[in-house]
């Protein structure tokens, strides 16, 4: 955690809660009130006993009725702050993940997809529950923390204020003596904290990767990498549980009730040998001040408790301070008025320091044209398509969409207008019908069907157990990479939106697949306006346009024989193709 960010973290676990605090703070008068309550039941209890001994065979019934009132208010107290803690910590759960989500809406997808959905769901999930225990369980201890020893100390001063001062110096002692065996604690927590995360990532990866990992590397050097992680993990615990092991038992051992005991025992003697005091006030002190020690013990917990949030809180900030997407007006939005799309001198960088992957790449694909963007790896090609729809903003220039530059127009207008079918086909965990119809509820079953014939999926659908019915994704039946993407085409060809954006699928090994996928390609964009990122040069040879990038700048254009023609990059990217082809097909003969 960055210096800065624990400088400020005080006061950023309260500024987090601030939707609540009223509530909070409630629930923290009634802990405090519990914990008033509690303690003028103890004084009460010395006035009976008091009262008992000044008259033993009288029954004092008046302080031993108002005994038992101050206990059950000081118990229906504490309920009561409890209760609204947890109320306190529900509305902070569901106003904070309310935020994330509409957040993570409005934020560049680049980010969303930068970041990763593992740790944005930590986030979403596992740092506001952390918080959300924080908020329900600790608040009303932290009010009981500091209103007890408070109180304690003012009652013990009235009674007598040199045991009152005894009392204080013991329990000063031992706060010293802790503080010092507790020095450097805040930093272990931390480290143990991030060798924890270090643990969960190493999980994650070991576990997503597992295909790749058991086909390549046999497991090793991931495992390696699990393996370090969590060596360094149990070394860290190990140090941390000396440490805070140590200074737990230490603090238990000095803030319990005997020391003080004893203290109070040996001077109040003292003080009764020479008249200096009566044997009531003793008494009282004595019930009293010995809880003040104990008191004081949930303040070392919490401590840990704020330590554990405050990374929480960091990770929820970190989040929201993404800067989102600048989206116009209502009144002065734009509407695009046509199907063309343009880039007009675009720059591009993914960082504010880092290299510009696109430099003044300018181009026009008119309405109901097909353009295929091709080029090495790495060219920047996927980076075109992808800012069409604002994964991220240009650096500078400026993409129009339909006439109208699309930091000029709604969101949900430009949605409306560009359609995309990329390669990671993501299904929700829903029937088959609704992940086609996604996006428009109002599809009745035969556009459905309809869109799904088009997309050449109607077919394997009906075979499903449920046909359209069947559930998909999470616990659904399984779908082959091809299937997916036609259940994709199916969902695009149904929004039937004027501009399509593809990334080209590469190569299904299955040449059925294969075929399909193309007939629900050619349905999908019939007459309309298609950028498509090329990665088969076979299928882009009839494109009105091919536009060639070469290291982020767009080095050639036109048709398929003229820059044949040309001799240039696409001339040698379309050579090797050509060779791969001959390749490929000798390798069958053989
Ligand atoms: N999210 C990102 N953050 C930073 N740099 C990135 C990011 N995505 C891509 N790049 C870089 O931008 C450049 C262009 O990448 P892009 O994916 O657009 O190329 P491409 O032509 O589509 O390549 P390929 O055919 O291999 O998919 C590359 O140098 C790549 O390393």
């Amino acid at each position: 955690m960055p210096d800065k960010q624990r400088a400020g973290s005080g006061a950023s676990v309260w500024t987090i809660m601030r939707p609540v605090q009223g509530q909070i703070r409630f629930a923290m008068v009634l802990a405090g009130l519990a914990a008033a309550c509690a303690l003028g039941a103890l004084s009460v209890l010395a006035w009976t006993v008091h009262a008992l001994l000044a008259e033993p065979g009288q029954w004092p019934w008046l302080p031993l009725g108002l005994v038992v009132v101050l206990t059950v208010l000081a118990f229906v107290l504490r309920l009561s702050a409890f209760n609204q803690s947890h109320y306190a910590a529900f509305r902070l759960e569901t106003l904070l993940r309310t935020d994330l989500a509409r957040h993570l809406a409005r934020v560049p997808l680049g980010f969303v997809q930068q970041t990763g959905s593992g740790a944005l769901t930590k986030v979403v999930m596992d740092d506001v529950k952390a918080l959300h225990v924080f908020v329900a369980d600790s608040t009303p201890l932290y009010a009981r923390a500091y209103v007890s020893p408070v109180l304690t100390f003012v009652l013990l001063w009235w009674l007598d204020w040199r045991l009152a001062l005894a009392a204080t110096a013991v329990l000063a002692v031992g706060m010293a003596v802790v503080s010092l065996a507790m020095r450097g604690s805040g930093e272990m927590m931390q480290r143990y904290h991030a060798a924890g995360e270090h643990v969960s990532k190493a999980v994650v990866e070991y576990v997503q990767a597992m295909p790749v990992v058991r086909t390549f590397d046999i497991g090793t050097t991931t495992f390696q990498r699990y393996q370090r992680a969590l060596d360094e993990f149990m070394e860290v615990v190990l140090q941390w549980y000396r440490m805070a092991g140590f200074s737990s038992r230490l603090s238990m051992a000095i803030l319990n009730p005997l020391p003080t005991l004893a203290v109070l025992v040996w001077l109040g003697g003292w003080l009764i040998s020479r008249d200096a005091l009566d044997a009531a006030t003793w008494l009282a002190v004595l019930l009293v001040g010995t809880g003040m020690a104990e008191s004081l013990l949930p303040l070392m917990s919490l401590k840990h408790l704020v330590t554990k949030t405050q990374m929480s809180i960091h990770r929820i900030q970190e989040v929201m301070a993404e800067p989102e997407l600048p989206v116009p007006q209502e009144q002065q939005a734009r509407t695009p008025v046509d199907g063309s799309v343009c880039f007009d001198q675009v720059d591009f960088r993914y960082t504010s320091d880092g290299p510009l992957v696109l430099q003044n790449a300018s181009f026009k694909v008119p309405q109901g044209s097909v353009t295929a963007l091709v080029g090495p790896s790495g060219a920047g090609k996927t980076t075109v398509a992808r800012l069409i729809p604002r994964f991220w903003d240009v650096s500078a220039g400026s993409i129009k969409v339909g006439g109208v530059d699309v930091r000029e127009m709604l969101p949900d207008v430009l949605m409306q207008h560009v359609a995309f079918v990329f390669q990671d086909t993501f299904l929700f965990a829903d029937t088959v019908a609704n992940n086609i119809r996604l996006g428009i509820e109002g599809a009745t079953m035969n556009e459905v069907m309809a869109a799904a014939s088009a997309a050449q999926a109607h077919d394997f659908i009906e075979r499903l157990p449920q046909g359209y019915d069947t559930p998909v994704g999470e616990r659904g039946v399984f779908l082959s990479g091809g299937q997916r993407q036609r259940i994709t085409i199916a969902r695009a060809i149904l929004q039937n939106r004027p501009i399509l954006v593809l990334d080209e699928a590469t190569a299904f090994a299955d040449p059925e697949n294969e075929a399909a996928l193309v007939a629900a390609l050619s349905n999908l964009m019939r007459g309309k306006t298609v950028l498509m990122v090329a990665h088969r040069l076979s299928t882009i040879r009839g494109s009105d346009q091919i536009l060639v990038f070469d290291q982020g700048r767009l080095a050639e254009r036109g048709r398929h024989d003229a820059l044949v023609a040309q001799g240039g990059v696409y001339a040698r990217l379309w050579n090797n193709y050509e060779k791969a082809q001959d390749w490929a097909l000798l390798g069958e003969q053989a």
